[in-house]
């Protein structure tokens, strides 16, 4: 999944509805995922359809994620996960439907404004220049890859800073050079880079890609750390892989061909019947200790 890290100025104007015939199934694809809780709603996607060049990539999704919850976004190549993304980042538009993030609805809005309030972490963050880790975190306040010309921190931004490195187990890392940091190091470093401005929702994008299997399980546990950090958080994790996903997850939403397959508490949603569904294969999913595997179903 390649979610686009969200770019500095507003996105174009909204696309043109879609005719009946382009919307594909809409209310009998689509599954609601009711609140559990009465906590206020971060982020809430009605009957949404995106096209590209008259293809639809989704139809009709529909899902509240609400404050505190951890979601994860799966499923197959091409599903759409990525454009969903795009949407939670305030980063695109739909063609058709509603998108409210963090109580401000996509398209009527500044993005630029509400960008200010959502965390990234991108593995594939495109930087080019030896900055420290904290020069890295820093760059989550001015919202750029690199440190901008004639920018300096304040004292308390650069306290800030290191505070997140700290908190994702970085804090004796402050002046390592990301050129020589390795790919664990620097994706909890993007994670405190996330984190440095205090956002109201966090998005993950396949944050384990590239990992091996030491540093995905220490990566992981710095997210299931940040919920100790913060119980308020609410994030969306994206993932192929159900063995990437956080102890701390609590709701899951399987896509699959633009279309919801399952959305919900995450034990329901996410089982041999959703996944298999999802993926197109027979999938066993189980889950042990709070951690869950998939395997190829066998025949007999
Ligand atoms: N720039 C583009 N132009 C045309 N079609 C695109 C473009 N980007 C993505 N698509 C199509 O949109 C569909 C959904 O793509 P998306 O990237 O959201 O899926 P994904 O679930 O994130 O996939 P992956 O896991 O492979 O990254 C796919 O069929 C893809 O081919």
């Amino acid at each position: 999944m390649t979610a686009p890290e969200p770019p500095p100025v507003a996105t174009a104007a909204r696309p043109a509805s879609l005719t009946e015939a382009e919307r594909g199934p809409s209310s009998a694809t689509t599954a609601r995922c009711e609140p559990a809780s009465a906590a206020s709603a971060v982020l809430e996607l009605r009957d949404v359809h995106f096209r590209r060049g008259g293809r639809p990539i989704l139809r009709g999704i529909t899902v509240t994620v609400r404050a505190g919850e951890r979601w994860a976004l799966l499923g197959p190549n091409g599903a759409g996960k990525s454009t969903i993304l795009s949407f939670c980042g305030a980063v695109s538009h739909p063609s058709e439907g509603t998108v409210d993030v963090l109580g401000s609805r996509i398209g009527r809005v500044d993005l630029q404004t509400l960008r200010r309030r959502i965390g990234h972490v991108n593995p594939r963050h495109p930087l080019d220049s030896p900055l420290s880790a904290t020069e890295v975190v820093l760059t989550g306040l001015t919202g750029t890859v690199e440190t901008p010309m004639r920018w300096a921190p304040q004292a308390d931004e650069v306290e800030r800073a290191w505070e997140m490195l700290d908190v994702v187990g970085l804090g004796d890392r402050r002046e390592a050079n990301w050129f020589t940091m390795s790919q664990g190091e620097r994706g909890r470093a993007l994670i405190a880079r996330a984190l440095v401005i205090r956002p109201d929702l966090l998005l993950l994008d396949e944050p384990t890609t590239g990992l091996d299997v030491a540093a995905r399980e220490q990566f992981l546990e710095t997210v299931d750390g940040l919920v100790r950090h913060d119980p308020e958080m609410t994030s969306i994790l994206v993932t192929h892989h159900l063995e990437e996903l956080p102890e701390t997850t609590t709701h899951a939403l399987v896509i699959s061909d633009g279309a919801v397959v399952a959305a919900g508490a995450v034990d329901e949603a996410l089982t041999t019947e959703t996944i298999s569904r999802a993926f197109r294969h027979p999938i066993e999913v189980a889950k042990d200790r709070g951690r869950w595997s998939a395997r190829a179903g066998r025949a007999g």
